[in-house]
């Protein structure tokens, strides 16, 4: 069973239950925005925190009880290699994945069969003891279990601040005591003798805090699991959160400063267009927020609370709306079939980082993936692209004369890709804007050749956008949407930005699906874009 990082689901249990949707309806769709009425209660958060405890448990057991070399290696070798000066002779050492070592860890997790108890047992606190028990770890302490649930329901404060801070902290209260039951739990394990064979495989680094709560609770919100998350998502989830983190401040403590004075007035609603105009949001997206809370509170009064809730909810729908049209939450490349996603923009978006990021997912993902070195203007481009088809394991078509015909490249590319049954051929290419008119004759002669001897591939033209450069972007995205059909953007350097909010202006000014998000120069900083988790790591608290 092979976890498809594009679906964020296993392929197989991502097929059954399309199977199953089309049989029976109503469809649930894959992400869901929870409603205003459905935020989180006391009762919903002791019920993520146990969620969480089994993710926790179940990320340490599944490097537990790998056998294969060391998981953690990877993501250290790629961070190595990040450095410009590494010799090309030392990546291509370390770069060299173990083709076995990732597939055998998703199969390391629990197997399938013994879930259901645990599943069902989560929404019941008292069949916690069983769901915990269910955990193959002959250390789970009844103790611990039955220390668990014992949230104490508090005086009810009486502004939004007050009660947000009130319940901000009891939630640390209880993190706290779980952290010391992790804690406590991992000193046994620590001591016995199973542990000291397996312990130098575990995460040091993963620690059972509020970031991993906050993670946690993102995950389980839409759905998922504790059984089938692994180090990498909560990582990710982390990561995405701290590196929204300047637009969040600056977002979240004018709204909050709003919102916390009492129901919404105009005079408030007009601060939040400001606060949400400077985050890079666009007059437009700000535009449709700020309508859609107006006539909300035409319907009904909104308290603060609610008022922040019914907010994620409109950026969320905004954010989702180019790819409700197209049915398809995430861009997930066909099996079987050849896929070729063109990959556009300016010099220095992070094109080449992008598709080598992504040929790892492919890779992680079991994908048969191939790239091509189309952008063959820049001199170091075509190295550069190797350096990271070595580091994801894929290999890259180039040709190694100078100032080569890209048509050419992508034709050798997709002539290759056909004869060994390639699934993914990702295509590089040249992002000089200086020459409007010699890009635009680049990118339709490789998209005729493309036409022409791949008719039958499922075609995406992305293009790359960097966050940091905000509305100027755009201006930049225009020139490529007139160059070629795009059919998505993928958003860059959303780490240590204050400018997250582009986003939004992406889709609202281009009506272009956001596909994948990156936030890090690692191989593992980029993933499907999920709203909900963004809208998340953007408005949280
Ligand atoms: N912080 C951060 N840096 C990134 C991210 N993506 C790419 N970069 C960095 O941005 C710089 C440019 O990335 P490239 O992938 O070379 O950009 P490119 O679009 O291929 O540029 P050319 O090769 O010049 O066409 C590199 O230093 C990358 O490490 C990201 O998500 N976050």
């Amino acid at each position: 069973m092979v976890f498809n990082w594009f679906r964020r689901q296993f392929d197989d249990r991502a097929q059954k239950s399309e199977a199953k949707t089309t049989e029976s309806e109503p469809a649930q769709p894959e992400e869901t925005t929870p409603s205003a009425e459905e935020e989180s209660t006391d009762e919903e958060e002791v019920d993520y925190l146990t969620w969480a405890k089994a993710a926790y448990k179940n990320i340490q057991q599944q490097k537990g009880v790998s056998t294969e070399p060391e998981p953690e290696a990877e993501p250290e070798a790629v961070e190595a290699q990040s450095e410009p000066e590494l010799e090309p002779e030392a990546v291509e050492a370390e770069a060299q994945p173990e083709p076995e070592a990732e597939p055998e860890a998703v199969e390391a997790q629990p197997e399938p069969e013994t879930e259901p108890e645990a599943v069902e047992a989560q929404p019941e606190p008292e069949a916690e003891p069983e769901a915990v028990e269910a955990q193959p770890e002959p250390e789970a302490e009844p103790e611990a279990v039955e220390a668990q649930p014992e949230p104490e329901p508090e005086p009810a404060p009486t502004s939004f601040l007050a009660r947000a801070e009130a319940e901000r902290q009891s939630r640390l209260q209880r993190v706290a005591e779980s952290a010391v039951e992790v804690v406590e739990e991992e000193e046994e394990f620590e001591e016995s003798a199973a542990a000291r064979e397996i312990w130098p495989t575990r995460h040091p680094e993963l620690a059972f805090d509020e970031g991993f709560l906050w993670s946690a609770e993102v995950l389980a919100a839409q759905g998922r699991r504790p059984d089938e998350i692994s180090v990498e998502e909560i990582t990710w989830l982390q990561k995405l959160r701290q590196g929204l983190d300047k637009t969040r401040r600056s977002l979240i403590n004018q709204l909050r400063a709003i919102v916390g004075q009492g129901p919404l007035n105009r005079d408030a609603v007009m601060e939040i267009e400001a606060a949400l105009l400077q985050a890079d949001v666009g007059i437009a997206a700000t535009d449709y927020i700020i309508e859609a809370l107006q006539e909300k509170m035409r319907e009904e009064a909104l308290p603060p609370d609610l008022a922040i809730a019914y907010l994620k909810r409109i950026i969320g729908d905004l954010l989702d709306r180019p790819t409700q049209e197209l049915e398809k939450p995430f861009l997930v490349p066909e099996k079987d079939r050849l896929n070729i996603w063109l990959v556009t923009g300016v010099n220095g978006a992070g094109k080449t980082t992008t598709i080598g990021k992504i040929a790892h997912l492919a890779k992680k993902s079991d994908y048969k993936c191939l790239i091509a070195a189309a952008d063959t203007f820049r001199a170091a481009a075509v190295e550069q692209m190797k350096v990271w088809g070595q580091r994801s394991g894929v290999e890259v078509i180039a040709n190694p004369g100078k100032n080569t015909d890209p048509a050419a490249v992508v034709f050798d590319a997709i002539a290759a890709a056909q004869s060994r049954g390639t699934e993914l051929l990702i295509v590089d290419t040249a992002g000089r804007l200086q020459n409007k008119k010699n890009l635009m004759d680049e990118l339709s002669k490789i998209r005729r050749i493309i036409n022409k001897k791949a008719p039958d591939a499922i075609v995406e033209s992305l293009l790359v956008l960097d966050a940091t450069l905000g509305q100027n972007g755009l201006n930049q995205a225009q020139v490529f949407s007139e160059a070629v059909n795009l059919s998505g953007a993928i958003l860059t350097k959303l780490d240590g930005t204050a400018k997250g909010g582009i986003a939004l202006a992406v889709v609202q000014q281009m009506n272009l699906p956001i596909r994948f998000i990156g936030a890090g120069e690692g191989i593992e900083d980029l993933r499907p874009f999920s709203s909900y988790e963004f809208v998340e790591a953007l408005i949280s608290g």
